[in-house]
Order: C-alpha cells, then structure tokens, then sequence
C-alpha cells in the first residue's frame, strides 16, 4: 500500500474536525484536504451499499423475502433431514400411533432414485400427458384414478381409451411406479422413526408437468402457497420426486417452504427426492415456471388405512 495513504482510511471524519479547527488553514488549502476525503467517504458508502445489495440479491428468493437454499440442482444430497416442530394439524384427525407424525419435519435425497429411474419415469409422464394438457400451464396425469387434463377440464384415461390403454403404458410402467413408491415409503419410514407397513399409499398420485403458459383456470394455478393435509386431507406424509433440472430444462419452479423471514428453497434436480410432513409446519408453494417444462410426481402416504388406494394399474 502507498505510504502517503497510510492511516487516511482510520478516521477520516476526526481528522477533518482537527484539520478545520487549525487556524492558519484557508478556505481553499481545507477544500484540497476534504476532497480526497470526500472521495474516499463515497467509496466506502458505495463499497457497502454494493456488499448489502450483494447480500440481499444472494439471499432473495425472487419475490418473497429471504431465502435459504436446502438443495441447490448441483449438488448430490446423500440425505439431509430438517426438523422443524409439528403443527396441531394432527390433532384434529384420527391419531394412528407409531405413524401420525409427533417428529416433524423435512428431508432431500439424491440417492433413493437413480436419475436414470427418473428419466424412465418421466417418460411415462411424457406418454401420457402428450395424450391431452391443460390449455394453461399445469398439466396432470393421475395414473390411479385415470385424471388426465385436457384443454380447460379433465377426461378419465382409463374410461376414454378403454383397452387401448395397455398400447399406451405397459406393465413395466407400473412395476416402475411400484418400486419408486416403496423406495420412497422406506425412506419417509426410516427418516421420520416410524414403521413402513404403517404408512400406506393415499390419493392422489399425479404426474406434474409445468410450462410458462398463461393460467387459463384455477386447475392451472399451481403457484399459490397451500398446506397439503388441508388441500388434500388424507396426506400425512407427502412426497415429491423431481423429474427434469432446475435452469437446465426450465426455469423459475423451485419448491419453497415458507417462514416468516426465512423461506427455503429446493431446486428441483432429475431424481431428487423431497418429503415432508404434510400439515401446516410445511407450507409450501411453487415458484412460476418462467421458461421450459418443469415435470414431477407427487406420491403420498397416510396413516389411515382407510384412506389408502392401491398402487396404479390398468384398471
Ligand atoms: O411440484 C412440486 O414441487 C410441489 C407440488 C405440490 O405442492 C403438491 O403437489 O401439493
Ligand atoms: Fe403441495
């Protein structure tokens, strides 16, 4: 560092009240000293001006608060579990000891499917829905009750394509589905302490495919943030396995789990798996698909066997 430089940056506020108070000092020798103070006043408000807006850009989570990164695309979670404390949500339903959630939480894995199972699964979404889509942006296949969206509705796969169906999806397709299921199910068992055979699978099960097109009815508006077991009732555990990347087949569509100042985020990666307790200690929401087609699945589980379903199959 230059010599002459040396202490300026110390305290330069003080030394200009020392340097006014001299009385021999013209008003032109004090405009000379205070005008490299001055500078250097600027750059250090600029330098920490640009580090805060550095801060906050790195830790925005676009257009709601701060925001934490739980799984980047990039990286390879082996399994990464949050505890966070349960809702009462649980205590207004029937309570099924050794299943109905008393440790809460949320976890990520990149490790229980392959990204070449997901891409096998994702073909299937692909056959399927290429047989319909919403007129909006978000599309649904549900392979158990048959739910396909077409145009501004849904028709029943099943129903409409009759026998046909087994030209579309075959029995490896379901064989698929079913091992994806059970992989999944032994996960949320074993991260959350509970026993696999306690939890079963509930409806629905769906297919996911988002693009950027304009919303033409509710069915569309994937966006809004929402509490699964309200949404759906029966859920008590729900997860998610991501079928396509994060910017590299679409863009915006991260999942965030929202808190007061400090939401997290999931960038969805091929094979990543994301599971969480389903009441209000997971509301979540998806961000806007801007670019590209964004697909996943949704498989849940429940404690009640009465509300269990059988895995899809041709019915
Ligand atoms: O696709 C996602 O990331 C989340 C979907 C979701 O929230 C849901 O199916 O309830
Ligand atoms: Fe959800």
């Amino acid at each position: 560092m230059a010599p002459q430089r040396r202490g300026a940056p110390k305290a330069p506020d003080g030394s200009g009240k020392a340097e006014r108070r001299r009385p021999s000092s013209t008003k032109k020798d004090q405009a000379q000293q205070e005008a490299p103070r001055r500078g250097l006043k600027t750059t250090v408000l600029g330098a920490c001006a640009a580090l805060t807006a550095l801060l906050l850009w790195s830790r925005m989570g676009g257009d709601d608060g701060i925001t934490e990164v739980l799984a980047r695309r990039g990286e390879v979670l082996p399994g990464r579990f949050i505890e966070v404390p349960c809702s009462e949500d649980y205590d207004s339903h029937r309570r099924f000891e050794s299943c109905t959630p008393r440790k809460c939480g949320r976890g990520i894995s990149d490790v229980v499917i392959t990204r070449e199972e997901a891409m096998r699964v994702r073909s299937i979404a692909e056959k399927g829905l290429s047989l319909g889509g919403s007129d909006g942006g978000a599309s649904i296949l549900d392979l158990h009750s048959g739910a396909l969206s077409v145009g501004k509705h849904f028709v029943n796969l099943y129903r409409y394509f009759g026998e046909k169906i087994q030209n579309i999806f075959s029995e490896e397709d379901f064989q698929l589905y079913r091992d994806v299921r059970q992989k999944v199910q032994l996960t949320i068992a074993e991260a959350f302490g509970i026993s696999a055979s306690s939890l079963y699978l509930t409806k629905p099960t769906f297919f996911s495919r988002i693009n950027s097109t304009e919303a033409q009815t509710a069915h569309d508006e994937y966006w809004h943030a929402h509490v699964d077991k309200v949404t759906y009732g029966s859920f008590d555990y729900t997860s998610l396995l991501y079928l396509s990347d994060y910017l590299e087949d679409f863009g915006g569509g991260r999942f965030v789990f929202m808190e007061e100042g400090a939401n997290k985020t999931v960038e969805p990666r091929a094979g990543r798996v994301s599971f969480f307790t389903s009441g209000s200690e997971n509301l979540h929401r998806v961000e806007k698909v801007s670019w590209g087609t964004r697909y996943a699945i949704t498989i849940a589980f429940t404690c009640n066997p009465d509300h269990s379903i059988t895995d899809p199959s041709f019915t």
